[in-house]
């Protein structure tokens, strides 16, 4: 059997997991394929580090377009990252030879994944990406053939391990945002500069790419994001109290008229939803279709592992003769822009730190009244020096209202700071 042979550029976390899940699984994965997979070519930055693989057997090269070149290899995997730069060249360096690309950047098919595809398509071959989203969780899987019959309504999920872990830490533990993100930085878990994870850009990469697959391209710039940083230990309290969780989601719905809403923020979700249990590093990926009905599969969404998993499960189904455009059809459609959140309609946690004194509730509401903003339910708890958290719910508003209404609070001078505006997202 001729073995189908990888040039693989990037020997970091990933791309040293890829070649030690070719090797320990080697037997079944030559079942699976059809063939041996084997690793002839490698690159990364440094020629001399030791990267606990023996990697003697390989050829090395000294960048990454230059295995992209290699004419001994049938496919390239782009395990380097970031959207620009070396991963970028190898991609459209390897796709322009017609060779198939697998790759876990999610960056990169995020902001280029149509140009990429086009020139996939010119060429005769395919770019591959389940390790992007949802690490060893088979998301792309989900949605590209498992669920490649329906017509999905939504598509989103917890996508971001960093961020789950946090939020699990601050109810678990009653602790601030920063005092756990200092914390998982200590132990590793979290990035020394956290802002792609803790802003939500990590995830706004991954639901592009399943909003993508699921509707259309999305025009990434016009994507409403927003991370985790706002919310508070009290927050995490209130939810517990009002029996939801807060959880970073990432979701994409078709509207009436085939515009895409899709958003990345922090929501409370209630704590019956299957997506509510997912905690720590774990991702999910949900989705809501018209013949498939709801659906959720979670997982680990990172690490060497899983990761690896992913990546050489696109390597197998190539080696099996997989070749399914990336967005289903034999053109790149234009990407789209996501609606403006102003059109959402969505019931809200609002929450105001205020001074604890007579009048301040009547304050709040009249600011609500003016701005059409209807409350279901009040909850208040006491802060040091005469002051209070006030919790409040409202029934369905427009999201452009409930936005009006907490910057006119935010100017009373009973109220302290800014109120955090969470949407409730009940999946429906
Ligand atoms: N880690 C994870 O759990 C997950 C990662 N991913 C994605 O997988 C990809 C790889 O991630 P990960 O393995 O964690 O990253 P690492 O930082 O661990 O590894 C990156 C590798 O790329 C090499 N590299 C950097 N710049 C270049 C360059 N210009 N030319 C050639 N090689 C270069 C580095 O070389 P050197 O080692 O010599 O410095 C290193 O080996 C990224 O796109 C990431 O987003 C996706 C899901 C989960
Ligand atoms: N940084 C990501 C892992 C890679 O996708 C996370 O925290 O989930």
């Amino acid at each position: 059997m001729k073995p189908l042979k990888i040039g693989l550029a990037g020997l970091g976390t990933v791309g040293v997991g890829v070649i030690r899940l070719l090797r320990e699984n080697a037997d079944a994965i030559t079942a699976r394929a059809g063939r041996p997979i084997e690793v002839v070519a490698i690159t990364a930055r440094d020629r001399n580090r030791d990267r606990g693989v023996d990697l003697s057997a390989m050829r090395w090269h000294d960048n990454a377009v230059s295995v992209a070149n290699d004419p001994d290899i049938d496919i390239a995997v782009e395990l380097i990252g970031g959207s620009e730069g070396s991963a970028r060249d190898m991609v459209e360096a390897a796709l322009s030879r017609g060779t198939p690309v697998v790759t876990a950047n999610k960056a990169l098919v995020a902001i280029h994944g149509n140009a990429l595809n086009s020139i996939a398509i010119e060429n005769n071959t395919v770019l591959m990406f389940e390790a992007a989203v949802a690490g060893g969780v088979p998301a792309i899987k989900l949605v590209r053939e498992g669920l490649a019959a329906d017509h999905l309504q939504s598509v989103g999920g917890i996508l971001n391990g960093t961020c789950n872990y946090i939020l699990t830490e601050m109810r678990a533990t009653g602790r601030d945002f920063s005092d756990v993100l200092s914390e998982a930085q200590q132990k590793g878990y979290a990035e020394a500069e956290p802002s792609t994870d803790v802003d939500g850009w990590d995830t706004a990469h991954k639901l592009a790419i399943l909003a993508g697959l699921a509707f259309s391209p999305l025009s990434f710039d016009t994507m409403p994001v927003h991370g985790i940083r706002d919310v508070t230990a009290i927050d995490l309290k209130f939810a517990d109290e009002l029996r939801y969780r807060i959880k970073l989601l990432g979701l994409a719905r078709r509207g009436k008229n085939g515009e895409v809403e899709a958003w990345v923020r922090p929501c409370m979700v209630p704590a019956s939803a299957p997506i509510a249990v997912v905690n720590g590093v774990f991702n999910a990926v949900t989705t809501q279709g018209d013949f498939s009905g709801p659906m959720t599969i979670s997982g680990r969404g990172a690490g060497e592992g899983p990761t690896a998993s992913a990546v050489v499960a696109d390597l197998i189904d190539l080696a099996r003769g997989a070749s399914l455009p990336l967005w289903g059809t034999d053109t790149s459609p234009a990407p789209k822009s996501c609606v403006s959140l102003d059109t959402i309609e969505s019931a809200f946690y609002l929450r105001v730190n205020v001074d604890d004194r007579s009048g301040v509730m009547a304050e709040l509401t009249s600011v609500l009244r003016d701005h059409d903003v209807s409350v279901h339910f009040v909850s208040q708890h006491d802060a040091p020096e005469n002051k209070a958290y006030l919790a409040l719910v409202t029934h369905r508003v427009s999201e452009k209202s409930i936005r009006a209404a907490s910057a006119a609070l935010s100017e009373l001078t009973s109220v302290r700071g800014a109120p955090l505006v969470l949407k409730i997202e009940d999946f429906q």
